[in-house]
């Protein structure tokens, strides 16, 4: 699939409107940061906006909507940042909490030890670094870069790799985020393969919304399009999602707009199954 720039969401309301009007069922996938969360500098800081949070509450308490959070931070962290959605997946989809379990990918589980020696090692090599830390969540990694001067990126990044070669014994790999490189164990898995583990909680023809900011995001707008509609939140670039939102404030509001939305929809289906007949309430 090609990757084209996405359209703003304001210009695309007819076509999400008449997605929505066309089923009863939503499955709503969100990032954390830089969607839900804006980007700080420090990690353990990011906070979702108030009224991103108030507009998941109401919609994880829609009877048509199923909310989820997929993130590229530790299943324990995310949680513990979020409040109300039923699904999550945390390590960008490696591990996986649904219907009150917790699913961790096998091969990950076994490749953590790498992924610790290896923080180990990164942490000594960047010790000297006043601007690069490693976050270790156990079954990823991540190495905050935070130099603007390319060179300086460039050794941070060819530092990581000849750990990754030497330690992660090439079962580990690397890929470059916002501000970041992200370590993660070798396997063809990511949040696209999480989005489709979580389209098994909800029905088989729910509309899937997926909301992300990043790189390993695309994996998820590739799985999500075009039956679905992916949205890329930040600067117009080339995406795999459809739509854009200039940011996580824009990201609150279009969730608000959902919330009518999905209001409109359990009306309407209570009427119908009280059998009356249909109504159109959603502008
Ligand atoms: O998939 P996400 O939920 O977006 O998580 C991706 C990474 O997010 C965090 O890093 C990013 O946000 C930080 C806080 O705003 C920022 O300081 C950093 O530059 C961003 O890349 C998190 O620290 C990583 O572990 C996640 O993988």
């Amino acid at each position: 699939m090609s990757k084209d720039s996405p359209i703003p969401v304001d210009e695309q309301l007819p076509r999400i409107r008449s997605a929505l009007r066309e089923t009863d069922s939503v499955l709503l996938c969100l990032d954390f940061d830089g969607t839900m969360a804006p980007i700080v500098d420090d990690p353990s800081e990011a906070t979702p906006l108030t009224t991103a949070v108030d507009a998941v509450q109401s919609l994880a308490s829609n009877p048509t909507v199923r909310t989820a959070v997929v993130s590229g931070r530790s299943l324990a962290d995310v949680r513990s940042r979020l409040d109300g959605p039923s699904l999550f997946a945390g390590n960008h989809g490696l591990e996986i909490q649904r219907r009150g379990s917790v699913s961790v990918h096998p091969i990950a589980r076994k490749r953590s030890t790498l992924v610790d020696r290896s923080c180990i090692e990164l942490s000594d090599a960047f010790d000297s670094f006043d601007d690069c830390w490693v976050e270790n969540k156990r079954l990823t990694a991540t190495v905050h870069r935070r130099s603007n001067s390319p060179d300086r990126r460039e050794t941070i990044r060819r530092v990581t790799k000849s750990v990754l070669d030497r330690v992660g014994e090439g079962r580990l790999t690397y890929s470059r985020g916002r501000r970041i490189l992200e370590i993660s164990p070798r396997i063809p898995w990511g949040k696209g393969n999480a989005v489709e583990v979580l389209r098994r909680s909800v029905p088989a023809d729910s509309l899937v919304v997926y909301l992300g900011d990043d790189t390993t995001d695309e994996l998820a707008f590739e799985a999500v399009e075009p039956e679905g509609i992916g949205i890329l939140v930040g600067e117009p670039a080339p995406s795999r999602a459809s739509a854009r939102l200039d940011s996580p404030a824009a990201v609150a509001s279009f969730l608000h707009w959902l919330e009518s939305d999905a209001l409109a929809r359990s009306k309407r289906s209570q009427m119908n199954a009280v059998g009356r007949p249909s109504q159109r309430t959603v502008q």
